[in-house]
């Protein structure tokens, strides 16, 4: 047996009490063997987290990882334009190498963070999935179906293609890759794909992840359409269905009214709350504290980095607080606590990964964020830090499935320089092709 020793640190425990104690990992199962005080440092590889909170490695439980070629590209629309007219169009423009070069990026940027799981909705899967092996993390990733405009035999093959992607990558990366269906959407994917496709995805033993609910444009359609809330719609067509084993979950949730709230709890159906992009492209404020409340199974996601601009959760924490008090007029509402629990243990139930605890047996997924900036002065409380005043940069190590991924804020598996360099010179050449 390997061990990784984690000494001389605090560690936010599952209950979210911090305690004094060293983490001790098998770096073979990447499982945690131990968590108590003064074990770690006759292991066979320390990490230092004295002035250091020991966390559960943030998961990122939506994204776009690749899009960080299109941060700063076209900001301060709404979503149907920013889509319609700018997006879309330079991914018509998008190579298989230069989705690996925004998807290294992006986990380059996530790793720096503290995050060490996502989920990925985009195309290229193959070579997404070969730069996910080559990073170290942990991910659910999909090919995003879009049907509109498209005849029925192209609608056809793209559905196909997610189907046969999930399946032949589900597990890949020495099991750290899991999949998923993923239609874009409920108004941009057929009901015909959704009745063909649903059951294929059940017979692979893979969940579906879409966006439901994520702007009123998306809604008023289906509503006028079918006399029908999204989500009811969605569970007509096989979504949500509490018999399958794996749970379905849905991005942005936004615009969920009530009964919505109710059916996914009902149904065990996950939300992943983006507050950052249902800010900026000002979507609305998502019914988290409701959700919450009704008990429906809630994580944290960036969206895309164009639509944010960032990949780091520390911000998402930060601004779900702020917009769940918002929301509710309740400054008591999604209080901090709740935020660190659905960034991690939240992230991983909702997205079907390992993680979000550190206890003996659970997945060596970890952050050890750094508590000496004047920033995090004094330590009234680290669980209020870790929302209301830590950023991404005060993140020293990051260790996914037992293996050191940051040390002292250099990333051991990605050559940063290198990856920066490739992700923006075609992030140049992408954008002068789409224009
Ligand atoms: C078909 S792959 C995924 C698809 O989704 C687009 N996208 C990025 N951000 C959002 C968002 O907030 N709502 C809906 N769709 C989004 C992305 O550009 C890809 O085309
Ligand atoms: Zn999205």
């Amino acid at each position: 047996m390997t061990t990784l020793g984690i000494t001389d640190g605090q560690v936010l425990r599952p209950d979210g009490t911090v305690e004094r104690a060293d983490v001790l990992v098998d770096q073979e199962t990447g499982e945690i063997l131990d968590v108590e005080p003064d074990i770690g440092t006759s292991a066979d590889e320390t990490l230092d987290a004295s002035d250091s909170l020991v966390m559960p490695g943030l998961v990122n439980a939506h994204t776009h990882a690749a899009m960080t070629l299109l941060r700063g590209y076209a900001d301060d629309k709404p979503l149907e334009s920013w889509l319609r007219e700018d997006v879309w169009p330079a991914e018509a423009e998008l190579t298989p190498d230069d989705v690996a070069a925004g998807t290294k990026l992006g986990m380059l940027e996530m790793i720096r963070s503290g995050t060490t799981g996502f989920v990925d909705m985009y195309f290229e899967v193959p070579d997404v999935v070969a730069a996910i092996d080559e990073s170290g993390m942990r991910a659910r990733v999909g090919h995003g179906v879009v049907t509109v405009g498209k005849d029925d035999e192209a609608a056809h093959e793209d559905a196909a293609e997610s189907i046969a992607v999930a399946r032949e990558f589900d597990g890949a990366a020495d099991g750290r890759v899991r999949t998923a269906f993923m239609p874009h959407s409920l108004t941009t994917v057929s009901e015909a794909v959704f009745r063909e496709y649903v059951p294929r995805a059940r017979e692979e033993g893979v969940p579906v992840h879409l966006h439901v609910n994520e702007t009123r444009h998306e809604v008023d359609p289906i509503v006028e359409e079918r006399e029908m809330r999204p989500v009811e719609y969605a569970r007509d067509v096989g979504l949500f269905d509490p018999a399958s084993d794996e749970r379905d979950f849905l991005a942005h949730g936004v615009h969920s009214d009530s009964s919505e709230v109710e059916t996914l709890a009902e149904v065990g159906g996950g939300v992943v709350h983006c507050p950052a992009s249902n800010m900026k492209l000002a979507s609305g404020m998502a019914p988290v504290q409701a959700m919450l409340d009704a008990g429906v199974p809630v994580g944290l996601g960036t969206d895309g980095a164009a639509s944010n601009n960032d990949l780091d959760l520390f911000g998402e924490m930060r601004d779900a607080a702020m917009v769940g008090k918002l929301a509710t007029d309740d400054a008591s509402a999604v209080a901090a606590p709740d935020v660190v629990r659905m960034a991690t243990e939240g992230g991983a139930t909702v997205a079907g990964l390992p993680g979000g605890r550190i206890e003996p047996g659970a997945a060596a997924d970890l952050a050890v964020v750094g508590l000496d900036g004047p920033h995090l002065t004094p330590a009234h409380d680290l669980v209020s830090h870790l929302v209301y005043a830590a950023s991404g940069r005060d993140v020293r190590h990051t260790v996914c499935d037992g293996q050191v991924l940051m040390r002292d804020r250099e990333v051991l598996t990605l050559d940063a320089e290198a990856v920066q360099e490739a992700a923006s010179e075609r992030a140049f050449d992408l954008v002068s092709r789409a224009e």
